[in-house]
């Protein structure tokens, strides 16, 4: 039985792969092998392979550089996901797609619901919804994992980023008015997982369809997510430069980028929990996981 992963090299991606590996024939193209701009390419891979599951991690994940290539973002963000959905439709086949806290507006302080009105502020978040509603509306059994703040014990992320930043400065600067879950990729797999039975054949999603909020309980801002990282790597033994003093907390206004981010990336979680009959687990405890795996490869 073919499993899709595309974006397979990716923070959620790898951790697909690792996951799905004892439960099918892992199809995990890289860009060589797989131009998901090409959607030529992409039905000749599909005719070619027939997988009995699709798994979306594929994206133009470049926040800020996607506001000067919003063709490429929109070929792999929007028309890549409805490319998949509508060959799932026709095949009856399965997709799981991925998608983010950025669809919303980001205003108020109050946790988003999954069927809370969207309202982008950037070209990512735009293009990031135009996939979800060409998913939503393709007649594809689907769901939709809308997630914030990935990272992982490879690849590029935030919490690698603050690591050698700890390391090789004093003092650094980190935006404290945006409000989310930093979510490690490793939990996404591991949830995208529980919610796929697998029947000899074929491959069956055994929550309701739909779009569903993922991430770890409890939130933070980035600065309180750095904070956690250089406690924690400091109590693992880790030599850091830079000390809790100072780690100062600063305004998004203070952080200009070309990409605006929303304020509140608050997402309610009661829908998935409900759904799989679990208690998500808090970010502090996912960070330690994390980190832990990190240190040590
Ligand atoms: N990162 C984050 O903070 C968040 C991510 N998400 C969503 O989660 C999903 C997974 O994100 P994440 O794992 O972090 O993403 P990554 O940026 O780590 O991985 C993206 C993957 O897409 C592949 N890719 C991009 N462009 C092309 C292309 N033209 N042809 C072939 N492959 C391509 C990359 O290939 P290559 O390895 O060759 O570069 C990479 O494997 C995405 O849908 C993202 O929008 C949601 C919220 C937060
Ligand atoms: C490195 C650094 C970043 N920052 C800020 C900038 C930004 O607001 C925040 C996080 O930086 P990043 O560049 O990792 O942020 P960003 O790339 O916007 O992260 C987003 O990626 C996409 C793909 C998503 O879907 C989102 O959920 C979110 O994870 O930290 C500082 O304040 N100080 C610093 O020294």
């Amino acid at each position: 039985m073919n499993i899709l992963i595309t974006g397979g090299n990716g923070q959620v991606g790898f951790e697909l792969q690792r996951q799905f590996a004892p439960l099918g024939t892992i199809l995990a193209p890289t860009r060589h092998e797989l131009d998901l701009t090409s959607a030529e390419a992409i039905d000749a891979y599909l005719q070619q392979h027939q997988p009995s599951l699709l798994l979306n991690a594929a994206a133009y994940t470049a926040v800020d550089n996607a506001e000067s290539e919003p063709e490429q973002a929109k070929r792999l963000n929007a028309e890549l996901p409805a490319q998949l959905a509508e060959y799932a439709a026709k095949q009856d086949i399965p997709l799981v797609h991925y998608s983010t806290d950025y669809v919303y507006p980001g205003n108020g302080e109050t946790p988003w619901q999954e069927d809370s009105p969207t309202g982008p502020l950037s070209v990512y978040g735009q293009t990031k919804l135009e996939g979800d509603e060409s998913v939503v509306k393709s007649g594809a059994s689907y769901l939709i994992f809308r997630t914030s703040w990935v990272y992982a014990a490879r690849g590029n992320n935030f919490m690698k980023t603050m690591l050698r930043l700890g390391r090789e400065r004093d003092a650094l600067n980190i935006v404290n008015d945006q409000i989310g879950a930093p979510t490690p990729a490793r939990l996404i797999a591991q949830i995208t997982a529980l919610s796929c039975t697998i029947h000899h054949s074929p491959f069956t999603i055994h929550i309701p369809p739909g779009i569903y909020h993922l991430a770890p309980n409890g939130e933070t801002s980035w600065h309180g997510f750095a904070s956690e990282i250089f406690n924690q790597a400091r109590k693992a033994g880790q030599p850091l430069a830079i000390t809790p003093e100072k780690t100062a907390g600063i305004l998004t206004s203070e952080y200009p980028t070309p990409a605006q981010r929303p304020l509140n990336s608050r997402m309610a979680l009661g829908k998935l929990e409900n759904a799989l009959g679990i208690t998500l687990p808090t970010w502090q405890s996912q960070l330690a996981l994390t980190l832990i795996e990190h240190l040590e490869s």
